[in-house]
């Protein structure tokens, strides 16, 4: 079993990832990590934010001369902005006197959106500011770091490459019979604007978010993680909360203002008919094969060795410029709401934390099949597996 944990705030000194359960002989080094975390910074409508903040990795434990060891792998990942905050985010109490200034003034306009107003409610506040600090999708950043880490695993332990990419941006969406970027397509995705492999559809997505940042307005859309090479049988038909497209939904609906998951065509099958919906199979050169791939990669909650694709759809950021109508909770009275800065559309770096969730739902499932305590023997195990399969079912 793999499990992972993150804490830290968006404006605190750092980020830190704990993730427990990875065998031994991973091959993984500050750098890998550093360039996962610059892919996320990446993605056109990003706030000045990305800019002007760096991500400084450090691993804290678990990895000795560029090897995981076995034990719980932690990655502190700091904020170079930390000196601008470190009163107005001290762990330890301040003097009244000492805080002042704009970053300290207690934010009580919510946003329509966020999780401002209700963490104030239940969490006992009279001032948003803790509660964006722990929602921000600044923590996104501690996932990448430990998604990295499983996608390293993935590629060693099991041959499993993944790649994201952004499918739609607001109403520009790629056509139905666009490219599915092959699994070495992230040097090519990580030069496009907003991480679509279609160039066409990418012009348009960036026309249509200059279009909405002149608007003073935010922008949604749906991004796609696919991963090739997945052997037959993650998963299971046996459970609910066994079944592998619900923990990747999961996963998934866990990232800040995912609203969606599709599983293979998803929302699309249902308007179809059975006949056009499902993925007829055939031998093709001696081996089980699926004429088409709308399933997704996924029958019965079970991988069926076809590329798993999920899709999830992102709303509009909520911190919208022309800010929206709220009340100040300090006065009740009507008030617009908090803005400073935001992104405009994040839809290009949710695709990277969502191929993170994905990487991370893998390997907990390549663990949980085929069991081992070192790459070596996880190797092992899923050649053994798959010898057992009958050929002609391979
Ligand atoms: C990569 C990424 C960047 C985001 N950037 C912003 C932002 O700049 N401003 C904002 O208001 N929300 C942003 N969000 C969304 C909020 O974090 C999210 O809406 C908030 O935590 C409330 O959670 P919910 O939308 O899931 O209800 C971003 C989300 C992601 C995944
Ligand atoms: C810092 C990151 O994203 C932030 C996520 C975020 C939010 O509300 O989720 C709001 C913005 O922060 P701020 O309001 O301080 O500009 C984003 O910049 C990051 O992704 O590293």
């Amino acid at each position: 079993m793999l499990r992972w944990l993150t804490a830290g705030e968006s404006h605190g000194p750092a980020l830190v990832g704990t993730l427990e359960g990875l065998p031994s002989g991973v091959e993984v080094t500050t750098a890998d990590v550093q360039s996962a975390l610059a892919r996320r910074r990446l993605g056109y409508g990003r706030g000045a934010r990305m800019a002007f903040e760096q991500d400084q990795v450090t691993f804290l434990g678990g990895v000795r001369h560029g090897m995981s060891q076995g034990g719980p792998v932690a990655i502190m990942v700091g904020n170079t902005e930390w000196p601008k905050w470190q009163t107005v985010m001290s762990a330890d109490p301040v003097d009244r006197e000492e805080l002042g200034g704009a970053r300290a003034a207690a934010l009580t306009r919510p946003r329509p959106g966020h999780a401002d107003l209700v963490g104030m409610t239940k969490y006992g506040f009279d001032d948003a500011r803790p509660v964006l600090e722990r929602a921000s999708a600044r923590e996104t950043a501690s996932r990448v770091a430990l998604g990295e880490v499983a996608e390293r695993f993935l590629a060693q332990a099991a041959g499993i490459r993944l790649v994201a990419h952004t499918v739609q941006v607001g109403p520009i969406a790629i056509p139905d019979d666009a490219v599915l970027p092959p699994a070495d397509a992230t040097d090519e995705l990580d030069a496009d604007p907003i991480r679509c492999y279609d160039a066409e559809t990418s012009a348009l997505m960036v026309a249509e978010i200059d279009a909405c940042q002149k608007d003073g307005d935010t922008l949604g859309g749906v991004v796609e993680v696919v991963a090739y090479g997945v052997p037959v049988g993650l998963g299971s038909h046996v459970h609910g909360d066994r079944r592998l497209d619900a923990r990747l939904a999961g996963a998934l609906m866990g990232i800040q203002a995912i609203k969606g998951v599709e599983v293979g065509d998803g929302f699309r099958t249902a308007a179809r008919r059975g006949s056009q919906a499902h993925d007829e199979i055939e031998y093709r050169d001696g081996a089980v094969t699926r004429r088409t791939n709308r399933a997704g990669g996924l029958e019965g909650g079970m991988t069926n060795g076809e590329p798993l694709r999920v899709r999830a759809a992102m709303k509009p950021i909520s911190t919208v410029p022309r800010a929206l109508d709220t009340i100040d909770t300090a006065t009740g009275e009507p008030a617009k709401a908090i803005h400073q800065r935001s992104d405009v559309c994040a839809v290009a770096p949710a695709a990277v934390v969502a191929q993170a969730m994905v990487a991370l739902t893998l390997a907990d499932a390549v663990l949980e099949k085929f069991g081992g305590d070192s790459v070596d023997e996880v190797r092992r195990n899923i050649a053994s597996y798959v010898a057992a399969i009958p050929e002609h079912l391979r």
